[in-house]
Order: C-alpha cells, then sequence, then structure tokens
C-alpha cells in the first residue's frame, strides 16, 4: 500500500532522512512541519508537494505561506498548527521527529486521532511516560520506534507479534567522543569537540546528549515506555563500532541482536514499511571488514547524566520530565557557552537531588509545570 505519511520536524537530521526513504518508497507526504527554516521548509514543500506546511514559529510561518502563494497548500502556524497536521485523518502514519519536549504535544495529538506514530522524538515518551502509552494503548495507536535501539529492540522481539516476552534487554550505547575519558580531562572540552560523535551524524541537542551519555539514560526510560521493562532488567552495554543496535536476552539464556552499518535510514524505513522489509538505500554491513566489535561498561559516575536517568526511572513519575527539561535547558547553555560541558551533568544531577515533584496521578499540564520548573533551576543556578 502506498502510505501517506506527515512528517513532523522534516527539516532536521531525521526528518530529511525520513523524506529519502519516502520518496524511495513512492510514498505521499501529507504534511510537513519545522520551527523556523523557512528556506529548507519551501524548498521541500516544492518537491513533495503536501496539502500542508507548518512552522512552529508564527512569523516565519508568515513569510512561508507569502512564499508558497503560488501553490495549493495550506500554510499554517505555531504549536497549534503541528497539532492540527499530526491528526489529519488521512495520515496512515505520523513520523515524529521533532527534537525535544516540543514534540509532546505532536504526539499526544497524533495518538488522540487515533493515527499509527513512527517515534523519533523519544523526550515525549520520555516527559510523557505513562500519559502517552496509555493514550495509545486506548486508541488503539501503534508506536513504532524509529530511535536505532528501540528499533533494534522491536526487532529482536518480533515486533507487535513476538510470542516471547523479554528476560532482559541488552542496550547499546557508543560510548561517544569522550568514551574512557576522566572528569578532569572533560573540564575544558568544547561544543566542538561534543559535537564530534564517532559515528552518527545527528542534529546538535541529540549530539551533545550522546557526548554527556544523557541520550543512553533518555534511551533506558524511552525502553521502560516501549516495552515494559523494569529499568534494572535494562543493561548499558558500550558497543563502540555502533554495529550491534541492542539485543535482547530470552528467558533460555538465548540473545538475539540486530546488526546494521550505522545509518538511520534503516530504522526509519522499517517503522514505515513494518512489517514488510524494503530494500533500502544504505551500504550493506561488511563484518569482515570491520574486523572486531569491543562492547565495555558505562562509566556512569564520569558521565552523571546517566546516573540521574537511571535515578529518574526508578522514582518514575514526573522524574524523568524533571531530568529531560533540565538537561534541555543545560543543552542549550552549553551550546551558547555559557556553560562548561561538565555543568550540564552537574544540573541534571542537582535538579533530581533539589526539587521534589513526586505525585502518583498526574496530566499532561503537569508534565509541562515539571519542565518548565526544570527549565528555571537551571538558569537561576547557571546565572549564579
Ligand atoms: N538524528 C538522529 O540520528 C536521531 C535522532 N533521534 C531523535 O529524533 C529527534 C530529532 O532529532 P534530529 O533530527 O537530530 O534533530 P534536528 O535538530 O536535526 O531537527 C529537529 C527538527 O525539529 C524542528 N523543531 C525544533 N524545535 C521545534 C519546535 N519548537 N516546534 C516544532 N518543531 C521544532 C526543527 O525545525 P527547524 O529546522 O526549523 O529548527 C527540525 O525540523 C530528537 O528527539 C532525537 O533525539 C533519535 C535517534 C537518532
Ligand atoms: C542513532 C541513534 O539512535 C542515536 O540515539 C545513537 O544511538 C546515539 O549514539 P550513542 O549510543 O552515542 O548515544
Ligand atoms: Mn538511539
Amino acid at each position: 500500500m502506498l502510505k501517506k505519511v506527515a512528517i513532523l520536524g522534516s527539516t532536521g537530521s531525521i526528518g530529511i532522512q525520513s523524506l529519502a526513504v519516502c520518496r524511495a518508497m513512492g510514498y505521499r507526504i501529507t504534511a510537513l512541519t519545522a520551527n523556523r527554516s523557512v528556506d529548507l521548509l519551501e524548498e521541500q514543500v516544492r518537491a513533495f508537494r503536501p496539502s500542508y506546511a507548518v512552522l512552529a514559529d508564527e512569523s516565519a510561518a508568515q513569510e512561508l505561506a507569502r512564499r508558497l502563494a503560488d501553490l495549493p497548500v495550506k500554510v499554517l502556524g505555531g504549536e497549534k498548527g503541528v497539532c492540527q497536521v499530526a491528526a489529519l485523518p488521512e495520515n496512515d502514519i505520523v513520523l515524529n521527529a521533532v527534537v525535544g519536549i516540543a514534540g509532546l504535544r505532536p504526539t499526544v495529538a497524533a495518538l488522540e486521532a487515533g493515527r499509527d506514530l513512527a517515534l523519533a522524538n523519544k523526550e515525549s515518551l520520555v516527559a510523557g511516560g505513562r500519559l502517552v502509552t496509555d493514550l495509545a494503548r486506548k486508541k488503539r495507536a501503534r508506536i513504532l520506534p524509529v530511535d536505532s535501539e528501540h528499533s533494534a529492540i522491536f526487532q529482536c522481539l518480533g515486533g507487535f507479534e513476538g510470542r516471547n516476552p523479554p528476560h532482559k534487554l541488552l542496550l547499546t550505547a557508543s560510548g561517544g567522543p569522550f568514551f574512557g575519558k576522566t572528569r578532569e580531562e572533560l573540564q575544558q572540552v568544547s561544543a566542538l569537540d561534543a559535537l564530534a560523535h564517532p559515528n552518527w551524524e545527528m542534529g546538535a541537542k541529540i549530539t551533545i546528549d550522546s557526548a554527556t551519555l544523557m541520550n543512553k539514560g533518555l534511551e533506558v526510560i524511552e525502553a521502560v515506555r516501549l516495552f515494559g521493562v523494569p529499568p534494572e532488567r535494562i543493561e548499558i552495554i558500550v558497543q563502540r563500532e555502533s554495529i550491534i543496535h541492542s539485543a535482547v536476552e530470552f528467558a533460555d539464556g538465548s540473545v538475539i541482536a540486530q546488526m546494521g552499518v550505522p545509518d538511520m535510514k534503516i530504522p526509519i524505513q522499517y517503522a514505515l514499511t513494518y512489517p514488510k522489509r524494503l530494500p533500502c538505500e544504505v551500504p550493506r554491513l561488511s563484518l569482515t571488514e570491520i574486523g572486531r566489535l569491543t562492547f565495555y561498561k558505562p562509566d556512569c559516575e564520569t558521565f552523571e547524566c546517566l546516573g540521574a536517568c537511571l535515578e529518574a526511572i526508578r522514582r518514575d513519575g514526573l522524574y524523568p520530565a524533571l531530568v529531560n527539561g533540565a538537561n534541555e535547558q543545560a543543552v542549550k547553555l552549553f551550546l551558547a557557552g555559557k556553560i562548561s560541558f561538565l555543568q550540564i551533568g552537574v544540573l541534571v544531577r542537582r535538579v533530581l537531588n533539589e526539587i521534589n515533584c513526586a505525585k502518583e496521578h498526574y496530566d499532561l499540564e503537569d508534565v509541562f509545570q515539571v519542565d518548565r520548573m526544570a527549565r528555571d533551576f537551571v538558569l537561576r543556578e547557571a546565572a549564579k
């Protein structure tokens, strides 16, 4: 079937690769969205001819509308516009590749409308927690993981049809550009150093998260939500080459791993074509060329963000939203040259130690309130 796909965050790293996959599959694009990348979104609209184009930034949306006046495309603005196109009844699937908690309302909008969701935006699942998974269940909408590790686990489990529950998840990590470094050595690292990921080309925010190991912490939380496995049965394994994308251990001790070249087109395509596997435009994996795969334990003490995320998911509830919000703000400050690399971890750890957000029953507005509290905390502390 030639699917109809909405791509949220189409101007980013995942968004651009998703469009390439959709073109190769011959899928129709219903809507494209971004924040304020007017030039690239205009180019994408002219190439893919969606019915809707949205910019979250209202004034950028006005500029886009002016530029696209010659085309039969509806141009919308604001977060409302993004949510509106996420919920279109004609969407067979919505691919959410927005970065950060800005993806949460669109995730909710797509699921509320009963649309299947190919989810790259891990922050919406981390911060929204059970609100997101419960909604998907209630609306019978499926969440198809795009994040490479979660796609790997999903594949090892046999997709939604898998018969055997996992005994344990083996979540792999590259270790990032600073693998093996001491805190002393990390004191002077720059944003440029942190942006040099050894294996993956990605947007700036997730690349910094990989360098701090926050990304792995977010991914543990994402795995708990997607696969219902408690955090103590998720082992993080540093797999330096990013060839094994993750693995599952079953009751009999058998371990099934998913491998491939580190190219996001594979998990993006699998989320869109599931349960089919179709040819994909990526280089083939040659294990003999790679020669050897290396494995290590992660260093949760040097990389404080990871320890903080594990603590947050053990506490559960709104704590994952708290560390996520603190991290988003801290990464912004680091990229702007306002705080050091190590301060990201210090602030994420401190927000957890100093803000109590224990609450058994919570709703979406509580999540956004905790997110704001975390950001304010980081801004206040960084300004001291
Ligand atoms: N890149 C990767 O390989 C992987 C990414 N992911 C996850 O996928 C998501 C996207 O990552 P990535 O593609 O790297 O990110 P990018 O920064 O490259 O792209 C982000 C996209 O989101 C849009 N956006 C930013 N802010 C807002 C906002 N406030 N409202 C609406 N749209 C917004 C951007 O628009 P604009 O261009 O206008 O700023 C852009 O289209 C993240 O959650 C990341 O963790 C997961 C696994 C791998
Ligand atoms: C491609 C992908 O899924 C990223 O999340 C990747 O895993 C980042 O690499 P790290 O393992 O270094 O966090
Ligand atoms: Mn990942």
